[in-house]
This record gives structure tokens, C-alpha cells and sequence, in this order.
């Protein structure tokens, strides 16, 4: 078993991330290494970014996105704010192009250390999201958990930022949702053919919404870069707030601007916790030894 790839366990506001350097190699990490290092406390994570040689010219890097169960994730926020860290601690640069499977990524660390990343384009469309059946009005759509006359939650936005989002909205206060119970019961409902990443948000002020995640693929999570974005994009296209939004999740704060090109930028800061080495195919790792120098 080689532990030949290099790695680095790192977060985006508590969005568990492992940025694996995948570059000069042809292989990919393998579901199962996936799994078997999401199984193990010391790097259970949210996301896996492999960093691979850049397919297409003009881009830096093709990244692989991979969720904690082993299935794909076409976008994932606040690991590509990981992955342009670590990419500028090595190279010293600071502006970088991405390819993955949704397409081409511009992102860029600021002098504060903050990190934006351009999300793209929203999709609104039924079959973009996508949904099994028409939806003409993807700003509100039927959706409901809980008793039939008083649905606990019901009615999401829904959007795509690459992948699928929904956005349900409530008065109060996030936390007083049961997300662990609904979640995987929304994730893996037939109307999402693709499965559905799953949000609750409340509106604070008309810059400000308050959000938590029932991931696709990986579950309650302490951030979501792109669910934030879809929520966003989702409240100021039903008039609940303007297209420049600070979005807390349970890390903290992310700056969401929808832009009037109708990208949408997020911005906010990654952090590195450890290094190490791991066989892509098994998942087997080992710590960076230090001080050998
Ligand atoms: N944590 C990520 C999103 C992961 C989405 C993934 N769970 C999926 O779409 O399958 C983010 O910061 O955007």
C-alpha cells in the first residue's frame, strides 16, 4: 500500500474539507478511499477536492469533487476557498481557474486573507435543477414534511449552483428545525431525481439570512458555500432580500453578491489543520511527520 498523494485536512467555516494533490498522477481517489477515510475521526470530512493536471487550456487545475459518501458533488464553495489556500501557499499566487464537472471556476485570495469565489450562474429551470416533473415557478414550489394541514416545513425555493438546492424558509429561529430527520427524507424525495442538497433559512434583514444544510451525500454540515449562494440567489428573486447578503451558517458569516452579469461571488476564509499522505485507492493515510529537517 503507497501512501504516495499528498493531502491537507483543512475547513471553510467548519465545512470539513481534505484538499488531496492528485496532480502528475492518472488515477482518481476512489469512492472507497473516500469512505474509509470519512470513517476515520482524524479526517472525517464533508468534502474531498482533488487538485488533478488541468484537462483544458487556460485553467490551472481540474478538480474532482467528492462527497463523504463517495458520490460526485459538481460545486463545492467552501472547499474551492481550501483549495485556492493551498495552492497560494505554495505558489504565492493569488488568482487561479478551475475546471470541474460544472464548468470553469474563477477564484481569488484577497491581501486579508479572504478568499472569493466566483459560483457562476444560477439555474432556475425544472430540468436544470433538476425536478421530476414541471415546475413553471421554480421560486416556490410543492414540497411539505409534516402533517398534510400543518406541513412543518413546505414550499422551497429551488435552485442550481451546479447542484441541486432547497431552500426552505422559516420565521424562527434555524435550529428549531429537526434537519437530521428531515433532511435525508428531503435529499432522497422522488421529486429530486439527483438527490437535493437541503436548507432552512430564515430572513433577519434585507442583507442578512441565517442558514443551515442537510447536505446531499454527507449531511448536516457546519457550512455550505454553494447552498448559501442558491439561498441567496432564492431570497432576493422572491423579494425577501437584496442581491448582496451576509449568509450565517453555524461557522459563521459568508458574503454573497449576485451580481448584475448574474454570477454569483462568495466570499470568506479557509483554514489548514494538518498535512499528510494517503493511498488514493484504500484511503490508508499517515500524519506529516515534522521537524525532520
Ligand atoms: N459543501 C459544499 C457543497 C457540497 C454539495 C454536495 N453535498 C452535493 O451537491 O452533493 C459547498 O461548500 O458548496
Amino acid at each position: 500500500m503507497a501512501l504516495e498523494a499528498a493531502f491537507a485536512k483543512m475547513n471553510g467555516l467548519g465545512n470539513a474539507i481534505i484538499v488531496a494533490d492528485m496532480r502528475g498522477r492518472a488515477d482518481r481517489v476512489s469512492p472507497e478511499a473516500a469512505r474509509a477515510l470519512n470513517a476515520d475521526p482524524a479526517t472525517r470530512f464533508d468534502q474531498i477536492m482533488a487538485i488533478h493536471d488541468p484537462r483544458v487550456a487556460g485553467t490551472h487545475n481540474y478538480i474532482e469533487i467528492l462527497n463523504s459518501d463517495g458520490s460526485q458533488a459538481q460545486a463545492c464553495g467552501n472547499g474551492t476557498r481550501c483549495v485556492v489556500q493551498a495552492l497560494a501557499a505554495e505558489t504565492g499566487q493569488k488568482v487561479f481557474t478551475f475546471q470541474t464537472v460544472a464548468g470553469i471556476l474563477n477564484a481569488e485570495e484577497h491581501e486579508d486573507g479572504l478568499i472569493s469565489v466566483d459560483m457562476g450562474k444560477p439555474r432556475f429551470g425544472w430540468q436544470d435543477i433538476p425536478l421530476a416533473e414541471e415546475f413553471r415557478d421554480t421560486r416556490m414550489i410543492e414540497l411539505q414534511v409534516g402533517p398534510i394541514d400543518a406541513p412543518v416545513l413546505h414550499s422551497p425555493s429551488v435552485a442550481s449552483m451546479g447542484n441541486p438546492h432547497a431552500i426552505f424558509w422559516v420565521e424562527g429561529d434555524v435550529s428549531d428545525y429537526d434537519l437530521p430527520r428531515f433532511g435525508p427524507l428531503l435529499e432522497n424525495h422522488p421529486i429530486f431525481p439527483e438527490r437535493a442538497n437541503i436548507s432552512i433559512a430564515q430572513v433577519t434583514a434585507d442583507d442578512a439570512l441565517t442558514l443551515r444544510t442537510w447536505e446531499r451525500g454527507a449531511g448536516l454540515t457546519r457550512a455550505c458555500g454553494s447552498a448559501a449562494c442558491a439561498a441567496a440567489v432564492s431570497a432576493a428573486r422572491t423579494g425577501r432580500t437584496g442581491r448582496h447578503v451576509t449568509v450565517t451558517v453555524p461557522g459563521g458569516p459568508l458574503d454573497i453578491l449576485w451580481r448584475e452579469d448574474d454570477h454569483v461571488i462568495m466570499t470568506g476564509p479557509a483554514e489548514w489543520e494538518f498535512s499528510g499522505r494517503f493511498d488514493p485507492a484504500s484511503g490508508a493515510w499517515e500524519r506529516e511527520t515534522e521537524g525532520a529537517a
